[in-house]
Formats: C-alpha cells, structure tokens, sequence
C-alpha cells in the first residue's frame, strides 16, 4: 500500500527543460550542439571541423569515418542495488511505454476562450502520485516525435527529497541507499558528469524521506530530449500532453523486488477543492519561452 501524504494547495508553473534547471534530479539528453555537423557532412553551411572535435561541455570525439559525433556519457547509468537490503542482484532492462496524452483539468480562473483576452493557459494537471526507484536511474527516451511538433510534449514532474528524522515512521520501511554527503557539493560537481562526481550527487541516491511537495517542479520537455532521473528521484509517472500517444524507449535497473524497484506515495489535497496542480501554458507559449532562451 502507498504512503499517503497531504499537499497543500498550490499552482506550479511549467520551465523549460535544460541542463542547469534539471541538475539536481538527474540529466537532459539532446544534441548539445545541433548546428554542429559531423566533418563529413554534405551540407555545406555546418561549421567545418577538419578531424577535430568541436569544443562541448560533454566530451566528444569524431567516429564512423568521420561521418559522426560521439559525445561520451550523455547520462549516467546508475546501479545501486549492490545497496539493496535483499542482495538480490539487478540486470540491465529495456522497457517502451505507450504514453497517451493526459486530461487536463480546466482553469477555473482563465477568462472565456471567446473573449478578447483568450487564455494563455492550456489546462491543469493535477499531480496524484509521485514515484522513485531508490536503487536506479531511469531513462525516458521518446520516439518518432520532432521538437517543433506542436501536437507533442510532455511534462516532467519532479520533487527534492526532504530531510527524515531517525525513527520517521513513514519512511522507516523504505529500502533506500544511504543519503549522499553533501559536503564538498558545489556547481562543479552538479554538472560534471563522472562516476566519481556523480557519487557526491543524485547518483548515489537521495536517502529515504519523502517528497518535499513545497518545492516540486514541473519541466515541459520537447521530442528532441529525453531526460534520466537520478536513482531515488521523486517523480511523477510520464505526462504526455497534446493529442497523440506517446512511444518511450526506457533503461533502467531491476531485480524484481517490489519495493526495491519502485516506491509510490499518493497525494492527498489538503481542502476537498485543493490540488497541488501544474499550470500546462498553450504550446506557443513554451515555444517562445525557448526562443527567447536560446536568444540569450
Ligand atoms: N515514470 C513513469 O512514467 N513510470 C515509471 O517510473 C515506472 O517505472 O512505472
């Protein structure tokens, strides 16, 4: 049975979805550099690299005859689970998730679509459930979508792991890896990318509180990008938003023991109108939100 915990009321707006926003839940997989072309591109306009990489933040090398960029380590695969209590060991798994878009709830205090002062807003999504795997990472990978594609997005909803007294009744029967050390944390480490690094942060699990619903937030992702959650990362099952389904390819660890892969608690509102709802903008809306980012 879930744990069941009470939200107070409360309206979360969307972000774009970046590295920097994203690095305390776990990485954004994209192109990081789509107008960079492999050396041997046909198309002329790509900046010329001769045989050398372009500069990157993630590592990156020329392969396949010069035909191709391999950019090394674009996230983590993580494997906690020589922590899990019951010793059983994990293997490697490949899952597709056939995600249809979400309803939304509409917003009560948008004016009337007919009128002049047509609302920006698309709908609310109530969040009811949030969900971890403590011993893995998890990887969304979506396919056969295009980031201009206005039919297609989803939504990535995620919230810190709050601090847990010893003893917390609520969190006592959770498996969870030991917390990371946070000394030594620092903007360095949050986005470097090695094993090593990514012990001293969400890699090495989040420990066993529960989620900290103040603070959750909620990311709208294009089909350009696919996103990993850190092992132990509070998350909200995937929310494809427009009018089609949704194929993910998803990796992650398992070993088949209930709660060692996947822990869940269910949100309660506080008042019986209450909700803890993410506020989903129009499609154009979140577009120009990123053209003005990539502007900067
Ligand atoms: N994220 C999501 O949609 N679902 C899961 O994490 C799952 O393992 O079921």
């Amino acid at each position: 049975m879930p744990i069941s915990v009470t939200a107070p009321s409360q309206r979360v707006p969307v972000l774009p979805l970046t590295q920097e926003t994203f690095a305390p839940f776990g990485t954004v997989v994209e192109n990081p550099n789509p107008t960079t072309l492999p050396p041997r591109s046909s198309n002329q306009t790509a900046a010329s690299l001769g045989t050398q990489p372009p500069p990157s933040p993630i590592p990156v090398v020329v392969a396949n005859q010069g035909t191709a960029l391999k950019y090394l380590d674009v996230t983590l695969q993580t494997d906690l689970y020589g922590k899990a209590p019951s010793g059983k060991p994990s293997r490697a798994i490949m899952t597709m998730f056939v995600c249809a878009p979400r309803n939304l709830r509409p917003d009560p205090s948008s004016p009337e679509v007919s009128t002049e002062k047509a609302t920006s807003i698309e709908g609310l999504f109530d969040v009811s459930i949030l969900e971890r795997h403590p011993f893995t990472q998890q990887t969304f990978v979506p396919m056969g979508l295009s980031a201009e594609d206005p039919d297609t997005r989803y939504l990535v909803l995620v919230a810190p792991t709050l601090p847990v007294a010893q003893g917390d009744a609520k969190t006592a029967s959770y498996p969870t890896p030991c917390p990371p050390q946070k000394s030594g944390w620092g903007l360095k480490s949050l986005f470097s990318r090695s094993p090593a690094e990514a012990e001293k942060t969400g890699s090495a699990g989040k420990g066993p509180g529960l989620p900290d619903l103040a603070n959750i937030k909620a990311f709208v992702a294009t089909g350009a990008q696919a996103v990993t959650y850190a092992a132990g990362t509070w998350h909200a099952p995937m929310v494809v938003l427009g009018k089609r389904s949704v194929d993910f390819v998803v990796t992650q660890f398992a070993n088949s023991v209930g709660d060692e892969d996947c822990q869940e608690v269910e949100i309660q509102p506080e008042t019986p109108n209450g909700a803890l709802a993410v506020v989903v903008p129009k499609h154009e809306i979140t577009q120009t939100t990123a053209l003005a980012r990539a502007k900067l």
